[in-house]
C-alpha cells in the first residue's frame, strides 16, 4: 500500500519504520526542513527515536504535498491539540473518500472533541474513512521489534480487515473492534491515569495505592465511555485496560514520567520545559475534566489531576481528599 505518515516524532517514525519494512510505500513527512534532511541523511532519528536505524526505503521528507502524492492511506501521529490544524491546512492534498488512520491520544482542549470528529471535521466534504490505533505501544519497544498487540477501531469492517493485514506483523499484532469511539476514549484517558499513577509512586505511596489508581481509572473511563457512546467492553481490551496498565506502570511513558516528578515536588513548568516529546495527558486533562462536567458525570482522579496540573494543588492533599471521598459500593 502506499501511505502518507505524518508526524516525525517518536511514533509516527516507528510505525512508518514498521511499514516500510513490510514493503509498503511509505512516506513521512517531519514538518522541520532541517530535521527532515538530517533524518533522511542519516537513516536516524536522533531527536526522537535515537538508535534505530531505519529501513532504506523509507522516504523522509519536509514537503507534505509529495508526502502525500498518491497515498491511498494517511496515518496520522501529529500530537492531538495539533491534528486539526495540520489536517485544514492540508486538506486540498486528501483524496474524497480516503483512508485516514488517526494513532494519536488525546482530546481536543478547545472544542472537548475525540480525534475521530476532529479528523471528521477537519477533512468535511472530503467524506473521510477512518479508523483509530491505539493500544499499549511503546515507539522505542515497538521500534525493536518487541512482541506488542494493539487495537484498531473502525466502524466499516472490510476497512478494518484491510487496515489489520497492512499493520500487523509477526511482532505487532492488531485486533479490530468496531467501537472507536471506546478506543480512542481508552487511549486519552489512559495518559491522565499514568499522570496520577506517576504522581502516587512520586509520593512513594506504595503498590496498594497504583493498583487502586489503575482499577478506579478504568471505572473513570468505563463511565464516561458510556455517557459518550462507547461499548463499555472496549475499556477491558488492550486500548483500555491494556493500555492503562502499559503506562501507569511502565516507566518508559513520558505521561508516568510527568506525576513522577510532581509526586516528588517539582513545578509543572519547570518539567514541561526540561521535556522535548509530548506528554498528551497534560493537555487531556484539561478537555476530559470539561467532558465531565459537560455529561455531568463524576471523575475523582481526573478532577484531582486536573486541579495537581492547573490549580497548583498539593500532589498529597489530592490523593488525601480522593482517599476522604464518601464510601460508596464498588
Ligand atoms: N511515542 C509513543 O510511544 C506513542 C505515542 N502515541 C501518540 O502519538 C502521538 C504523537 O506522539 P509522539 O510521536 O510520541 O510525539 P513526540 O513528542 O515523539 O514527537 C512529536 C512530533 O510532533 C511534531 N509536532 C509538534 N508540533 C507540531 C505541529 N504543530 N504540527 C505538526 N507536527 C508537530 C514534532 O515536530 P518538531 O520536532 O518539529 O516539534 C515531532 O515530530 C501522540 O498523540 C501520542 O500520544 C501513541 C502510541 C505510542
Ligand atoms: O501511549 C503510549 C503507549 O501506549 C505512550 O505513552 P506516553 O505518551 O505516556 O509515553
Amino acid at each position: 500500500m502506499n501511505i502518507a505518515v505524518l508526524g516525525g516524532g517518536s511514533w509516527g517514525t516507528t510505525l512508518a519504520d514498521l511499514l516500510a519494512r513490510k514493503g509498503n510505500t511509505i512516506r513521512l513527512w517531519i514538518r522541520d526542513p532541517e530535521q527532515a534532511r538530517l533524518v533522511a541523511s542519516q537513516r536516524v532519528n536522533d531527536r526522537y527515536l535515537p538508535g534505530v536505524e531505519l529501513c532504506p526505503s523509507l522516504r523522509v521528507c519536509w514537503d507534505i504535498g509529495e508526502v502525500m502524492q498518491g497515498a491511498q492511506c494517511v496515518l496520522v501521529a501529529v500530537p492531538s491539540q495539533f491534528i486539526r490544524e495540520v489536517l485544514s491546512r492540508h486538506k486540498h492534498l486528501f483524496p474524497e473518500h480516503g483512508v485516514v488512520v488517526c494513532a494519536s491520544k488525546g482530546v481536543e482542549n478547545r472544542t472537548l472533541q475525540p480525534m475521530s470528529r476532529v479528523v471528521a471535521e477537519s477533512l468535511e466534504g472530503k467524506s473521510p474513512r477512518y479508523a483509530i490505533l491505539s493500544g499499549p505501544s511503546f515507539a522505542q519497544e515497538v521500534s525493536r521489534q518487541l512482541p506488542t498487540a494493539v487495537s484498531l477501531g473502525c466502524e466499516d469492517r472490510q476497512l478494518a480487515h484491510t487496515l489489520r493485514d497492512v499493520l500487523s506483523t509477526d511482532f505487532f499484532r492488531v485486533y479490530t473492534t468496531p467501537d472507536f469511539k471506546g478506543v480512542e476514549l481508552g487511549g486519552a484517558v489512559k495518559n491522565i491515569m499514568a499522570i496520577g499513577s506517576g504522581i502516587a509512586d512520586g509520593l512513594q505511596f506504595g503498590h496498594d495505592a497504583r493498583a487502586a489508581l489503575i482499577t478506579r481509572g478504568l471505572a473513570e473511563m468505563s463511565r464516561l465511555g458510556r455517557a459518550m457512546g462507547a461499548q463499555e467492553r472496549t475499556f477491558m481490551g488492550l486500548s483500555g485496560m491494556g493500555d492503562l496498565v502499559l503506562t501507569c506502570t511502565g516507566d518508559l511513558s513520558r505521561n508516568r514520567q510527568v506525576g513522577l516528578k510532581l509526586g516528588q515536588g517539582q513545578k509543572l513548568e519547570k518539567i514541561l520545559a526540561s521535556m522535548r516529546m509530548v506528554a498528551e495527558g497534560v493537555r487531556t486533562t484539561r478537555s476530559v475534566y470539561g467532558l465531565g462536567r459537560e455529561y455531568g458525570i463524576e471523575l475523582p482522579i481526573t478532577e484531582q489531576v486536573y486541579k495537581v496540573l492547573y490549580e497548583d494543588k498539593d500532589p498529597r492533599a489530592a490523593v488525601q481528599e480522593l482517599m476522604q471521598r464518601s464510601l460508596k459500593d464498588e
